[in-house]
């Protein structure tokens, strides 16, 4: 028989061992010196969720969902969006202070919703399509055509039509208002039609485009759709309003959007390419898009300051991106852009990306020497525009996507967008741990766009495991349906048997350490931060498990 000297000694080293793994963690020293109030917090939030995974994802009893065959905790999103919507955790984490959004496209924030309601205020705004209006043959988008919209000038305005009549010519621009209101099929079936082109809904992430290549079909096309709503001025003004409101009311408390400045082409592409003025030309350049952000973030830290709020929200930057798809010369065009916005808004240019498919498009090596020019130019100006690369969105090993990784540390960047295939490099992981480079993580993007297919197969826990930093972004929330981005947290928390908490509360406080705010600013965030989590986690703890 075992002796208990034996088994003593066993479970002191299996203690040790654990220990010795997770010392790499970044939340490990944070647990260690826990308050009284965060260790009660942190007690009650896992008893909420234990009970959950029974009596909400049915984990080790029966089925509690019969029209969802397979339920558990960290499920595909979109299915199981209305259940998180209902439970106790996600009400809770709503509430808690995220620090720093620093990974997310301003054109994929604001709930279609809203920015149809926004476009319908607009005389100007039109809408066209190619052929007249059908959706009497399926629900799958694939059978369904996109609208097209722009803003036009008042002595273009198109004439009222049924755009589901068949007398509707294909390719006429009709007023929106108009469009809607006298639509055969009801103002109803327009709605959904608009909406359902602006957001990715759970039959085609989950049956009809269910591999890489068709998502990302689907997900450039709501973009195509988008652009002509937004870039009409006075739409993506209010946009930006509604994209900053809504961030707070979700504890966002600062945020690095990304911004595609692609657009400066007109007119050889199909879709509408730039930004449309208040009177119908297309006359707003860069510099305006950034003055039209900044009178947006002034006028919400007036309000919020109005509403003694002020906490609530310290501001936004911008990181220029462009489309990874043009060729190394258009790019030089962007930097000196980029450059050219920095010098005359140095507070508000954050740093530098290239987005699209990295699947599909040109990897970083294509663009080397543009990119080593700008770091060196940018350095002789004394001009600080640090890259901010996506890299490793994929489910490659070894191939073009997952060696961006290498390109991206070694080309310096600041952190990296996604980083999925990270956990296939433990160099580079303990490179990022080491020189503090984070990975901006999305987890329900990830899920959607079919690099995985629920959060308990996602890699998040090896880089958590690895001591990688970590901050949680929404990436596209308007697109994929994660509206806040405690969406991303709830998945994240009920996935894992680690993560805690305490964890959320580790990658809150890294999104503001790692964001690209000044050290005095980040730390006068950090206290405004630490100061809204005692209050949250004393909340917490007045709840019954
Ligand atoms: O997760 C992503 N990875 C790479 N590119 C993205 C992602 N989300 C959005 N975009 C890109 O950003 C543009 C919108 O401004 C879109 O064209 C899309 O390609």
């Amino acid at each position: 028989m075992t002796t208990v000297p034996v088994l003593d000694a066993y479970w002191a080293s299996r203690t040790n061992l654990i220990v010795e793994e997770r010392s790499l963690r970044r939340d490990t020293a944070y647990l260690a010196n826990l308050t009284e109030t965060e260790k009660k917090a942190e007690g009650i939030i896992r008893d909420i969720k234990a009970v959950e995974a029974k009596t909400v994802w049915g984990f080790g009893v029966e089925n509690v969902h019969e029209e969802i065959p397979v339920l558990f905790p960290g499920m595909e999103f979109l299915t199981a969006k209305e259940l998180i919507d209902e439970t106790r955790l996600f009400k809770i984490l709503q509430k808690m202070p995220k620090g720093a959004l620093l990974h997310a496209h301003l054109d994929g924030m604001v709930d279609p919703t809203i920015l149809l309601r926004i476009a319908l205020k607009h005389p100007a705004m039109h809408v066209r399509l190619p052929a007249p209006l059908s959706l009497t043959t399926s629900n799958e988008s694939e059978s369904r055509p996109l609208p097209e919209f722009m803003a036009l000038p008042v002595s273009q305005f198109g004439i009222t039509t049924d755009i589901a009549s068949p007398e509707y010519v294909g390719g006429t621009w009709v007023p929106l208002r108009d469009a809607r209101d006298r639509c055969s099929l009801g103002a109803e079936a327009f709605d959904e039609w608009v909406i359902g082109s602006l957001r990715i809904n759970p039959t085609e992430a989950y049956k009809t485009h269910d591999s890489i290549y068709k998502i990302w079909q689907k997900f450039q096309s709501t973009f195509m759709v988008s652009r002509g709503l937004i870039g009409f001025k006075p739409v993506y003004e209010e946009y930006i309003y509604e994209f900053f409101r809504s961030s707070i009311e979700d504890g966002i408390m600062y945020v690095e959007a990304r911004i595609n400045f692609w657009y400066k082409y007109v007119s050889i592409y199909l879709f509408l390419l730039t930004m449309i003025g208040a009177d119908g030309e297309d006359n707003v350049d860069h510099f305006e898009w950034l003055e039209i952000f900044e009178r947006v973030v002034d006028r919400v830290k007036r309000e919020l300051k109005e509403e003694g709020r002020e906490d609530e929200f310290y501001g936004a930057r911008i990181i220029y991106t462009t489309l990874r798809f043009i060729s190394k010369e258009e790019l030089e065009w962007y930097l000196d852009d980029c450059i050219a916005l920095k010098q005359k808004f140095p507070h508000l240019i954050a740093g530098f990306d290239l987005v699209g498919d990295e699947n599909v498009f040109h990897p970083l090596t294509y663009y080397l020497e543009p990119l080593l020019q700008f770091k060196e130019r940018t350095k002789e100006l004394g001009l600080d525009i640090p890259f901010i690369f996506h890299a490793g969105e994929t489910l490659g090993d070894g191939d073009h996507v997952d060696q961006n990784l290498f390109d991206a540390i070694l080309l310096g960047t600041k952190r990296i967008g996604h980083g999925f295939s990270m956990a296939k490099h433990p160099l580079l992981m303990k490179m990022c741990r080491e020189r503090g480079i984070p990975l901006e993580v999305c987890p329900i993007s990830n899920e959607i766009l079919r690099l995985t297919s629920s959060m308990p197969m996602h890699p998040l826990p090896i880089f958590f495991n690895n001591g990688v930093p970590i901050a949680l972004s929404s990436d596209d929330p308007a697109v994929f349906g994660n509206l806040i981005l405690s969406y991303d947290y709830y998945q994240v928390l009920v996935s894992s048997e680690v993560s805690g908490l305490i964890t959320l509360a580790v990658t809150a406080r890294d999104s503001i350490q790692f964001s690209t705010l000044k050290d005095s600013e980040k730390q006068e965030l950090l206290q405004i931060w630490e100061r809204r989590w005692k209050a949250f986690v004393e909340e917490i703890c007045t709840l019954t498990p």
